[in-house]
């Protein structure tokens, strides 16, 4: 058989971006080895450096064509961005090195660390750049210097990836008037571009997600000249979008002067739009096909049509992830544990890899191809007969009708029934400190040097020591501390059939902190109760009320790997029924409270507004359907941090939870603000500190804080908290803060008893 030489240039492969915690989670521990001083700068970079290569080497060996490198990152690369571009507050002025970079990241002695958010529908936290009244110069060097070392490693195909300098702006807080800073950045841009083409790069990404968001159109002027600008050097650019879809966008993101434009075909409307409007013939299309948010292989036969639509209107394209692989684990090959029919099924970062291959020589040769991907076929095939079925669930999810939605009682009759505590009730969010005394138990008992009996006698004496803390400090409502808990979600995804979980799958949080996200596989079911037991244990220690704990079935959706074969709400609900018999359970079990965390609830929200109601119908839903089986008597909590709920408060109301505890420390309470301006009538508990500083908060300030609370709401509506779970801190650092809150607390019990006589 002759080969079309120009069939095999064609259909090039490209990454926008891999996973940077290492394999074996070695960034993470060299980092943490740095800050506790147990090492130093050097074997930081060295680390990092390894790591970085070892990437390169591993999508060269796929075969890709054009690899995206400069997107490690010792912490974040947002933050990265923000020193290269001279991004820099002034409060970091007096620090440079690493020493600045981890100011920034994490804060030093008082300072504050930049904001961290999640900009998108991901469980990533980015740092905020604050871009202060007076750049500091730019400085690249760093970044050409990896430029430098990918080039020496794969030669063209090294791509450098930049952060879009629209969706920075977009993303950033301001000191400096915006159009002046839009200007000055696109000045710095152009530099780099500069820099980069002495450096003989033809080619850059340059990323601009924030071109999916629903306000996009606002910031159309912005994009065209910044492009306009960038594309005076003569580079070729790569404009690479992703989440989501260009909705009415589309036209003119398509006119920019650029050379390539990556559109996401995993999620939203995108392959619609090609149909309709067409490509550019002057352009390349990046064609984000392999799924980059979610860890299945990809389904010939679905993808065959998808590329039949697309090569109908281009052929001009490349194959490449939907987004950067950093939202997926690296290997699935190297689970253990997973059930054969599952793991042949499941495509990490380095089977993405494959798939691209794969994809590319179906293109250029199909019948190369056609092997790999009957066998794929043939893995979907067992898979379904593999996966589990529950008619038992799907009938009682058919069977359900608006009361099981309900509590029985309206919140005001409700309250009447419930616990009566005194003004200004003090709790925490639920985890204590996962000291790494506590996480090496799991591994004894991985290994089997602890029985399950051993293990639970070394929980349940966590659990004590927590309780009896609780009570010497003096809080009200107490907690079991969540020490059996390697993680809010895959804790619960251990317990429930249907869910899978890995040995090795870590996905970066933020910084040094990762998840292992469970993989709903099948129908959802509870085999047994999960929490029960470690609530019993606590409560028998204490005469003081204890809160059942338990995650929510959004947050377990959206902290999870899912099905694509379901939709999201039908899982939710699966979910959701799971815990309500847990809320029953625990309630039997003598709970007089119950919390059902929802911190993922916004985080899930459609990036583009008018998908904002659908989601959150079926969202609440769920979570009405986990909580209305609680007797009026039962108090049900609910806990939210990264909420900012201006936009959505209806929907928050709509909740029906007695008892809300939001986040607030860092965004001067205007998450309380937001609630008490709407009329928010449940009660609700506006953290007084913030969890995600090792500072110890003083009593005073929190005082102060409770006082904007006082203003705002009235007494009978206010609980008082931390943030979020203590579970990263030390104890060092939790006794004297829970110590100082609960003073906070009785300081504000006197004034109002005081102003009341
Ligand atoms: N899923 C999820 N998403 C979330 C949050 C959350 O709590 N859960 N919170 C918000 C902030 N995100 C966070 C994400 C992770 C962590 C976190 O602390 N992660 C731990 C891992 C937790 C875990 O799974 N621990 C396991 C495994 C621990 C481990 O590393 N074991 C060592 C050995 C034990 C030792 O010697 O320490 C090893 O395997 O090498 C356990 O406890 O069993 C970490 O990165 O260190 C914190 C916040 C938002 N998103
Ligand atoms: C990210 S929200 C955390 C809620 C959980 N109950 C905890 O305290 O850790
Ligand atoms: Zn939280």
């Amino acid at each position: 058989m002759t080969r079309d030489t120009n069939a095999q240039t064609r259909f090039q492969t490209a990454t926008l971006g891999y996973p940077r915690i290492g394999k074996s989670r070695e960034l993470k521990k060299a980092l943490e080895a740095f800050w506790r001083g147990q090492s130093n700068a050097e074997t930081l970079i060295q680390t990092q450096h390894e790591i970085e290569l070892s990437h390169w080497q591993t999508q060269q060996n796929a075969g890709i064509d054009r690899i995206g490198i400069g997107d490690m990152s010792l912490y974040d690369h947002v933050l990265d961005w923000s020193i290269y571009l001279g991004i820099i507050p002034e409060r970091f002025a007096a620090f440079s090195g690493l020493e600045r970079y981890f100011a920034m990241a994490r804060g030093n002695e008082g300072i504050p660390a930049l904001e961290m958010t999640k900009w998108f529908d991901t469980n990533y936290h980015y740092l905020v750049p604050e871009i202060p009244e007076h750049l500091q110069p730019a400085d690249f060097s760093d970044f050409l210097a990896t430029v430098r070392r990918a080039q020496d490693q794969l030669g063209d195909r090294a791509v450098p990836i930049i952060l879009g300098p629209v969706t920075l702006l977009r993303l950033s807080r301001f000191e400096m008037n915006q159009s002046q800073a839009a200007s000055e950045l696109c000045d710095r841009y152009v530099q780099l571009l500069q820099e980069l083409k002495e450096l003989g790069v033809a080619e850059v990404q340059i990323h601009e997600p924030a071109l999916v968001f629903g306000d996009a159109a606002n910031f159309k002027e912005n994009y065209q000249a910044t492009y306009q600008s960038l594309s005076q050097i003569g580079l070729a650019i790569q404009l690479v979008t992703y989440f989501d879809d260009l909705g009415d966008n589309y036209s003119w993101v398509m006119e920019l002067p650029v050379a390539g434009v990556s559109l996401d075909f995993t999620r939203g409307r995108n392959l619609e739009l090609l149909q309709q409007y067409g490509f550019p013939e002057d352009k390349q299309l990046g064609a984000g096909l392999v799924d980059a948010r979610n860890i299945w292989k990809i389904r010939p036969d679905v993808l065959q049509s998808t590329l039949d639509i697309i090569t109908g209107v281009t052929t001009n394209l490349r194959l490449q992830p939907s987004a950067s692989l950093q939202f997926v684990p690296y290997d699935a090959q190297r689970e253990r544990k997973l059930p054969e029919p599952l793991l042949q099924v499941l495509s990490f970062a380095e089977q993405k890899l494959e798939e691209l291959q794969l994809l590319a020589t179906h293109l250029r040769q199909p019948q190369e191809a056609e092997t790999s991907l009957e066998a794929i076929r043939g893995q979907w095939q067992a898979f379904q007969d593999f996966s589990p079925v529950n008619q038992g669930v799907q009938e009682r999810l058919q069977r359900l009708s608006s009361q099981d939605l309900e509590r029985p009682l309206p919140y005001e009759q409700r309250l009447q029934q419930q616990p009566v505590l005194p003004p200004f009730p003090t709790t925490t969010i639920g985890s204590f400190p996962q000291t790494s005394d506590v996480r090496k138990l799991r591994v004894k008992l991985k290994r089997g040097d602890l029985s399950q009996a051993e293990y639970e006698a070394a929980i349940d004496a966590e659990i004590a020591k927590c309780i009896q803390f609780q009570d010497e400090a003096g809080l009200d409502v107490l907690v079991h501390g969540e020490f059996e808990r390697t993680d809010m979600v895959e804790f619960f995804g251990q317990q429930l059939s249907g869910f899978a979980f890995t040995e090795y799958a870590w996905v970066q949080s933020y910084g040094s902190r990762c998840v292992r996200p469970p993989i709903i596989y099948g129908d959802v079911a509870r085999t047994q109760a999960m929490t029960v037991r470690e609530f019993k244990v606590a409560q028998s220690l204490t005469d003081k009320i204890v809160k059942g704990m338990l995650t929510g079935p959004v947050t377990m959706i959206n902290w999870s790997f899912t099905r694509t074969d379901i939709s999201r709400r039908e899982q939710a609900m699966q979910i959701a029924l799971a815990l309500r018999d847990e809320v029953a359970d625990l309630e039997a079990a003598g709970a007089k409270m119950v919390q059902i965390d929802e911190p993922a609830l916004r985080e899930g929200l459609p990036l583009k507004p008018e998908r904002w109601d659908e989601y959150l119908s079926w969202a609440v839903d769920a979570f009405r359907l986990s909580a209305a089986i609680a007797q009026p008597q039962t108090q049900i909590h609910t806990h939210m941090c990264y909420s900012e709920f201006g936009d959505i408060i209806e929907h928050i109301e709509r909740l029906d939870a007695d008892v809300l505890s939001i986040e607030n420390s860092r965004s001067n309470n205007e998450t309380l603000f937001e609630i008490t301006d709407a009329g928010y009538k449940n009660q609700v508990g506006n953290g007084v500190y913030d969890v995600h500083s090792p500072a110890v908060p003083a009593t005073e300030q929190m005082v102060q804080q409770l006082k904007t609370g006082v203003a705002n709401l009235p007494v009978s509506q206010i609980w008082v908290n931390p943030d979020c779970g203590l579970k990263t801190r030390s104890w060092d650092e939790v006794i004297p803060s829970l110590k100082n809150m609960v003073e906070a607390a009785k300081v504000l019990r006197q004034e109002v008893e005081l102003t009341q006589k």
